[in-house]
């Protein structure tokens, strides 16, 4: 009976679930939206129950919908949301309140209280992140602190906590399994990289028992079988990581140095940086990439916030264009943005830069500027964003980089890929399968069950579908650097008056 991987993609706005043949080609995938729940200003919940259930619909969707039945499957693998958490109860799997989701503000002042006593730097040494609002440990401190009983119900055993895929694994396994892996533990803010385990210290601090946490395994095994009517077989579920580091897994860049880019509505820049963790000096994170078989991989992470966000805003905000590819046919109308810079600091500035009052602004335009200069600089802006995170990665890791491979939405736009191959002066890279993120899961599964045999395999399995190589003049692209960061600097000084 012939095998295929099932890989289960449970991102922030849709549950996936795409099955893979043995080539790792794509043969069916199934996708569903679930509701995003917003109580308050800053606020962001999503329903488990609603997670698992769409999850579930999806995964037996994909499998029916190509002809197979679990009995095909050789193995899960699982990847997702990263930090969003949910608290639910051991013995009745009920969740005591809605997940809290990554892009959820509500603890930013606690957050900001963690900061003024000075934990800043225990936390970046034994975590490699900031403290921020993003991460686990103060949202689930907050439930704890404000959910009527939760305090005394974790203190007496009856709660746990998990990260998407320790949730989404607990319902496949019907409780039998609390689990998670290095990536999402690694999240969490609990976790020491340095230690590669939970640490009392952060425990303490946030005010987290001990008991609720789930075990924490590698990124690459078999943790258990499925247990639900979802499919009537028992399938090893065999890898777990976070979405960003499953994306890194999927681009194959399992070598020291080797670097990609999802470019989504955000774009997260994931650099493997090797079997020792680097603090960032350049206010980057540094997170754990994988571990297989015990071998722990680190990377550095750079997030931005407003990457093909900015074409949504040309169509939605704007209305110069009418579907997001008219981008480029737009901006491709005009050689230049003749001076004219766009950054689109909607929601302030992230890495290198953390500029929260960093609002949008366009520079440089004169009486000729068009909605075509203003298109082209949109594109430019992401891959000025982008060269600027890999600038820090090159300097934190004293690495340089050669070649880029991207994924996510917008890198299907050549003009942004060969902007961003000019400017960064290497070569970028877009592979034939860009739903690296599910794929990542689903080499990690396969790799456990032996369904593939090595890394090598994989990597030889991996194909390019195009690539784009740096303009060799450096004079035009000196120039159009130059310009983004006296822009950069303008607006810094602007948010300082
Ligand atoms: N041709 C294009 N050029 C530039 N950006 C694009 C293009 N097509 C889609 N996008 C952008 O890609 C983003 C969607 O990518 P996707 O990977 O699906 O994002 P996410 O996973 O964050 O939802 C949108 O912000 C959209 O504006
Ligand atoms: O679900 P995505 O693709 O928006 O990814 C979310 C990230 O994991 C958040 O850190």
């Amino acid at each position: 009976m012939e095998q295929y991987i099932l890989s289960l993609d449970q991102g922030t706005t849709s549950s996936r679930a795409i099955v893979f043949d043995k080539k790792g080609s794509i043969v069916s995938i199934a996708q569903k939206e679930f509701k995003q729940y917003f109580p308050k200003s800053g606020w962001v919940e999503h329903d488990p129950e609603e997670i698992w259930s769409t999850q579930a619909g999806v995964a037996a969707e994909a499998t029916v919908k190509h002809g197979l039945n679990g009995k095909n499957i050789a193995a899960i693998g699982i990847t997702n949301q990263r930090e969003t958490v949910v608290v639910w109860d051991r013995n009745t799997s009920k969740p005591v309140y809605n997940a809290i989701v990554w892009q959820d503000k509500r603890t930013a002042d606690y957050c900001e209280s963690l900061k003024e006593e000075g934990k800043g730097k225990m936390i970046r040494e034994k975590t490699g992140l900031v403290i921020d609002s993003y991460f686990s440990a103060s949202k689930v401190k907050w439930i704890l602190d404000n959910v009527e009983g939760a305090r005394e119900r974790a203190e007496a055993g009856d709660l746990v906590l998990g990260t998407i895929d320790t949730w989404i694994i607990w319902k496949f396994t019907k409780g039998e399994l609390h689990v998670t892996d290095v990536t999402n533990a690694c999240r969490t803010q609990l976790f020491n990289i340095n230690t590669m385990d939970w640490d009392d210290d952060l425990l303490q601090l946030f005010d987290i028992p001990e008991s609720m946490l789930p075990q924490v395994k590698d990124s690459s095994e078999v943790y258990g079988n499925s247990k639900t009517t979802v499919f009537a077989s028992k399938i090893p579920i065999a890898g777990i990581a976070g979405d960003q580091m499953a994306a890194l897994f999927g681009q194959m860049c399992t070598k020291k140095g080797m670097v990609k880019n999802t470019y989504g509505t955000g774009c997260f820049m994931l650099m493997n940086i090797g079997d020792k963790p680097i603090i960032s000096e350049h206010n980057l994170l540094t997170t754990v990439a994988w571990r297989i078989k015990g071998k722990t991989v680190y990377a550095l992470e750079g997030s931005i916030f407003i990457g093909g966000a900015v074409v949504q805003w040309l169509r939605d905000g704007l209305g110069i264009i009418k579907r997001s590819r008219d981008v480029e046919p737009l901006g491709e109308s005009v050689d230049s943005t003749e001076g004219v810079y766009f950054i689109p600091a909607f929601a302030g500035l992230g890495a290198p830069y953390w500029n929260q009052k960093a609002k949008g602004v366009i520079f440089g335009m004169t009486r000729g500027t068009t909605d075509a200069h203003i298109a082209r600089a949109s594109i430019e802006s992401i891959a000025y964003q982008t060269m600027d995170i890999l600038t820090s990665m090159q300097a934190d890791s004293g690495l340089q980089i050669k070649e880029l491979r991207v994924d996510g939405g917008a890198s299907v736009n050549d003009t942004l890929m060969q902007f961003q191959a000019d400017i960064l002066d290497s070569v970028t890279i877009r592979p034939k399968i860009t739903e690296t993120t599910a794929l990542g899961a689903a080499y990690l599964a396969g790799l456990a069950v032996g369904f593939w045999e090595s890394e090598e395999q994989i990597g030889e399995m991996w194909q390019e579908e195009k690539r784009f190589e740096p303009e060799e003049d450096r004079s035009k692209v000196t120039e159009g650097i130059k310009g983004w960061y006296r822009a950069i600097k303008a607006l810094e000084y602007w948010t300082t008056l």
